[in-house]
């Protein structure tokens, strides 16, 4: 399929209203891709997401003999053996985090050798401490540059009664971790070392999608989680609607006056980004100062709409945003100046957002790099809601995580300039 190079958004000028379901939380999916296939027996994932982080999930179990079908849109059925196979080639995850990291330490349970390997933007995520806490444990891991690839020659088993592990680049290496841990043959310890975390409600999300799948965990201190040696048991696992890609929809309900109904109310969310709703709900009297590290994905959302705010907003608690698909806080600031100079800027790892309410109605023509990050290219396309003349460069990059987001909006009745 040849890939669209860019997409103007013609503002509507009227409230979208509506409905538009987001799509499955990848996170979710992911998890539970994962721990099905490391269980034995039939799992049925229902309203998962299909985009291309959880194909390269899905894709990395089958190349460890995991079968895996897909009899709708929303629906995975996976059947695992027990134990995943050696590949007989690296497994190549794109710009996954969550299948690099978690297949990364899943690696440690196969009896053979693993190659875990990304894109270019997924050789530059760092990986190196989760690598380092498995090697303490035993575990054959290397990664020479710190970020992928990475080679885990497993023996199946791993000895270990604690891992100390600092999360603090990246949550993901210790859901990794926990999701390994079951698969030992005593309890483990998880312990948190370091700075604080980011997100600490991803890590929640593991350990609901663990005991889902039979294991049992247990956070035994505020920074301690225990993990008995169970193993995993198939099981029927519904995944929830991805709050993350809520955040557009919510913003783009404010920011047009409309009322767009997502199908799911904003409290029944388990994942962290769903706090961003309180915070949308405010516009245009969002805060002054907004701490984005327990609603990491939701930031270039909310920067955006800040835009839009009567009053300038500074984001803080977001310095691992540089470490994500792109260096975000780079991506935000470097998109918002170039529709208006001045617009935002950076103090140290803070983000400062010059709200302007005036720039609705505007014609300013930009072209905004979205840095192969799904998430600057769906935020900035709100902007396009209220400027005459934002432009996207490469949109399909929103098939990361939410590969019908243009028809989304769209369906809201949102309208593109044909730019081929
Ligand atoms: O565990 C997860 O599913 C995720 C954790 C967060 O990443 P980090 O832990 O790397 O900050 C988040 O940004 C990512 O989109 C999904
Ligand atoms: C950071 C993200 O993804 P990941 O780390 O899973 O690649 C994201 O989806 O915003």
């Amino acid at each position: 399929m040849t890939r669209t190079a860019k997409l103007t958004i013609i503002p509507p000028g009227r409230p979208l209203s509506g409905r538009a379901m987001p799509p499955g939380s990848k996170s979710i999916t992911n998890r539970a891709l994962l721990l099905a296939g490391l269980a034995k027996g039939t799992s049925r994932l229902t309203g998962a997401l299909k985009s291309d982080d959880t194909r390269y999930m899905a894709e990395a179990l089958r190349a460890m003999g995991v079968a895996i079908d897909e009899p709708d849109d929303t629906t995975f059925v996976v059947t695992g053996s027990g134990r995943l196979l050696p590949p007989k080639a690296p497994l190549f995850l794109g710009n996954a985090g969550t299948a690099t990291r978690f297949l990364t330490a899943a690696a440690a349970l196969v009896d053979g050798t693993v190659i875990v390997d990304g894109d270019e933007h997924m050789r530059k995520r760092p990986i190196g401490p989760l690598v380092e806490a498995m090697r303490t444990l035993g575990i054959d891991a290397t990664a020479e540059t710190g970020c992928p690839p990475v080679t885990v020659k497993g023996t199946g088993r791993f000895q270990a009664d604690r891992i100390r592990i600092d999360g603090g680049l990246s949550s993901q290496y210790v859901s990794a971790l926990l999701m390994m841990a079951a698969g030992g043959d005593r309890p483990v310890d998880i312990e948190l070392v370091g700075e604080d975390i980011g997100a600490l409600g991803y890590i929640d999300l593991t350990t609901a999608a663990m005991k889902a799948f039979g294991a049992k965990v247990e956070k035994t201190s505020p920074v301690t989680w225990r993990v008995e040696p169970t193993g995993y048991r198939a099981a029927d696992f519904i995944v929830e609607p991805d709050a993350s890609a809520a955040t557009y929809l919510w913003a783009a309900e404010v920011l047009t006056g409309g009322a767009i109904d997502l199908g799911v109310p904003s409290d029944t969310f388990s994942q962290p980004d769903a706090r961003a709703y309180d915070i949308i709900a405010k516009f245009p009297h969002l805060p002054a100062e907004i701490d984005g590290s327990q609603m990491q994905d939701a930031v270039p959302t909310l920067a955006v709409l800040a835009a839009f705010n009567e009053t300038p907003v500074r984001f803080v608690g977001i310095a691992n945003l540089r470490v994500k698909e792109c260096d975000r806080i780079r991506a935000l600031s470097t998109g918002l100046n170039r529709i208006v100079s001045g617009l935002a800027h950076e103090d140290g790892d803070d983000l400062i957002v010059q709200s302007d309410p005036a720039l609705a109605g505007k014609r300013l023509p930009a072209d905004i790099d979205s840095f192969a990050d799904h998430r600057i290219a769906m935020s900035f396309a709100l902007a396009g809601l209220k400027i005459d003349g934002i432009t996207i460069l490469d949109p399909d990059c929103v098939g990361k995580t939410f590969p019908a987001y243009w028809r989304t909006l769209a369906a809201l009745g949102v309208t593109y300039q044909d730019n081929d």
